[in-house]
């Protein structure tokens, strides 16, 4: 049938899928107070049918992006990219201040991502960036669309695709 498009996707979502970590986004020229969430990761690829008759398996997907929900777990996530906050970077710590309010944590507590803000949009647009790397060492190079949800509590989360 000519001219008809269709389309497939595979989806994991939540189920360990998770990660707490602690982080200060800052917003209309101000900076929230240090708190945690219990984030959800929510993801879909679109693309066409391997052999296997799958876009690709659930397995494979849980794997790599456990790889990265373990990088994000128990830390505090610093916006490397902030244009608000004056970040410091020691030895063994870093210190993080804005508008004379400063933190100091230990190297080991702090997960440094090379995003402008903490929201859960930046978050996501990391996440899937580092997740479509993954998928395509695993010979998955054959996906159209990744997308990436980081549901920062129920109801509320931020999404981020990538149109390959
Ligand atoms: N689009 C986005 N909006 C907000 C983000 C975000 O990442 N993307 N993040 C925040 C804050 O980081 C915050 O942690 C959540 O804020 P908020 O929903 O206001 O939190 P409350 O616990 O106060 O929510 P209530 O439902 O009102 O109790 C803000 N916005």
């Amino acid at each position: 049938m000519g001219g008809m498009h269709t389309s497939r996707k595979v989806t994991v979502e939540r189920n360990r899928l998770r990660f707490a970590a602690a982080h200060m986004a800052t917003f209309s020229g101000d900076c929230e107070p240090l708190h945690g969430h219990n984030y959800d990761v929510f993801i879909e690829l679109e693309g066409p049918l391997t052999e296997d008759a799958w876009v690709w398996d659930f397995s494979a997907v849980k794997r790599a992006a456990r790889e990265l929900t373990e990088l994000l777990d128990h830390k505090f996530l610093l916006q490397r990219a902030s244009r608000h906050l004056e970040i410091r970077e020691e030895p063994d710590a870093w210190e993080v201040s804005y508008r004379g309010r400063t933190y100091r944590f230990p190297a080991s507590d702090v997960l440094p991502l090379p995003i402008p803000n903490s929201t859960a949009e930046c978050i996501a647009e990391w996440f899937a960036a580092r997740l479509l790397e993954a998928l395509q060492l695993q010979g998955a190079t054959h996906i159209r669309r990744l997308t990436v949800g980081i549901e920062e509590m129920p109801g509320q989360a931020g999404w981020y695709t990538l149109e390959l």
